[in-house]
């Protein structure tokens, strides 16, 4: 008999999922692989950087109170008694009236809390001996760079769950990271379901297509930070995808379909998750495409049944799925950050539920304009090739005319959004 669905607002559906406690696993990888991981932990620093007062230009170290009679008409010199660069120490005590010659890096001899640049210094021997002059005074503490006024031994300077980035990579190297502890990246089990789906290398014959969405997917997974294990395509057949299923549930953190998920005669997701004893979290969402996602928990996994629809499987995937895998990173804004937009164009398509438009964001004189990145249907594939966010269009409208504020789901940045439904 035909079940008609009670469609979900996407908030309620987004919380039923969040509800779940999966939880990240930390693992250590060496700093050579982390770059593109989730800290597991705060960075913290663990000593002070520099750890020691240092040069941060080439001349003389000097002490500042030997410099404070000295002007254009009153110069003062100085024996130069040593001659370090980055790396060497001196072990000279610097008295009156003495300097050290010193590199960029250096570490500041004792004694020393000045240095004076190559470019105001003068210098001569006497007798072979180095000397220089000097025709200004110095404070205490001029050109020095100071231990600890990058960081502070003890710190926390980058929360856990953020994105390592080439900077953080200097940091965990500064640090002494050889190993980082970063968020395992969470298993995606994936399957593509129908009789019509063709490999990628296969001839196009009359009824069948290439299966596209297995490849997206796997691509969506990979951004957001997980892992993929392509379980291959099925056949709409009910057995064997059963089987399927159920086998890949024990080897993965998260398990997604793409078709079959509906209300076809061939649509077997659903009772394939009511003979698995699933519980069904939710089976139509008041949205636009992926109203039919269907989302169960059993045993504490989660099984996405995305729609077969490319740009619905898509949209699924990025309100979803995305959201708890980010939580597995550590990420405590997992959500796709919300950002207002000025709608470019007129969107004139009425719809009862939130239509969530594949579209591009540009920035102009500062402003963020969005407009659809292709053709907006569920069935549509070459609009996502443009879409750098998700135009969130609300529900019970006549559409939209260009110059409406729009808010819009950012996919490529990596701040996030606590909670936005
Ligand atoms: N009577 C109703 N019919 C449909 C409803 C409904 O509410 N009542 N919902 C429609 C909506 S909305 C969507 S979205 C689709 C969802 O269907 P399924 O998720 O069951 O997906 P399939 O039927 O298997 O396939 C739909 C469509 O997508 C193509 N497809 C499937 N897999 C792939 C793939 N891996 N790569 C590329 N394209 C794929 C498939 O050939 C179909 O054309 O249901 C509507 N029907
Ligand atoms: O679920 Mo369908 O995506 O509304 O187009
Ligand atoms: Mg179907």
């Amino acid at each position: 008999m035909f079940e008609r669905r009670q469609p979900i607002p996407i908030g309620e559906a987004v919380k039923k999922i969040m509800e779940h406690q999966l939880v990240g696993v930390m693992e250590q990888v060496p700093i050579e692989e982390s770059y593109g991981r989730f800290l597991s932990g705060d960075l913290v620093a663990t000593s002070d950087v520099p750890h020691f007062d240092r040069a941060p230009y080439d001349g003389f170290a000097v002490r500042a109170v030997d410099t404070k009679e000295s002007s254009q008409n009153n110069p003062t010199e100085f024996e130069v008694i040593d001659h370090i660069g980055a790396g060497m120490v001196s072990n000279k005590a610097v008295g009156p009236n003495q300097a050290v010659r010193i590199m960029t890096g250096a570490m500041m001899p004792t004694g020393t809390d000045a240095v004076v640049m190559f470019e105001v210094a003068q210098t001569h021997e006497k007798n072979g001996i180095p000397f220089m002059t000097i025709k200004r005074s110095f404070k205490p503490g001029e050109n020095v760079s100071f231990r600890g006024e990058d960081a502070k031994e003890g710190e926390i300077l980058v929360k856990q769950g953020t994105l390592i980035n080439p900077g953080i990579q200097a940091m965990l190297a500064t640090f002494g990271y050889k190993n980082v502890p970063v968020a395992k990246k969470p298993l995606i089990g994936l399957f593509a379901t129908g009789t019509e789906l063709l490999e990628v290398n296969e001839n196009l014959v009359p009824g069948k297509i290439r299966n596209s969405n297995s490849h997206m997917i796997a691509a969506q997974i990979h951004r957001v930070g997980g892992a993929v294990h392509y379980y291959g395509k099925l056949p709409d057949e009910f057995d064997t995808c059963f089987e399927a299923v159920k086998n890949a549930l024990n080897e993965v953190d998260l398990l997604i379909t793409t078709g079959g998920v509906s209300v076809g005669d061939f649509d077997y997701l659903p009772a394939i998750y009511e003979k698995l004893g699933a519980e069904v979290l939710f089976n139509k969402v008041a949205m636009r495409p992926g109203s039919v996602s269907t989302v169960a928990q059993y045993n504490g996994k989660i099984l996405f049944g995305l729609s077969g629809n490319p740009s619905a499987c898509y949209v699924g995937f990025e309100l979803f799925a995305r959201p708890i895998i980010r939580r597995m990173l550590f990420c405590e804004k997992p959500h796709l950050r919300k950002e207002k937009a000025q709608l470019e164009v007129d969107f004139p398509k009425a719809n009862p539920f939130t239509r969530f438009v594949r579209a591009t964001v540009s920035i102009e004189s500062g402003k963020l304009k969005a407009s659809p990145s292709g053709l907006d249907k569920s069935n549509i594939i070459m609009s996502l090739s443009g879409a750098n966010s998700l135009m969130i269009l609300p529900g019970g409208t006549r559409g939209f005319e260009a110059g409406t504020e729009v808010d819009v789901l950012l996919l490529d940045d990596q701040v996030g959004c606590e909670w936005h439904w």
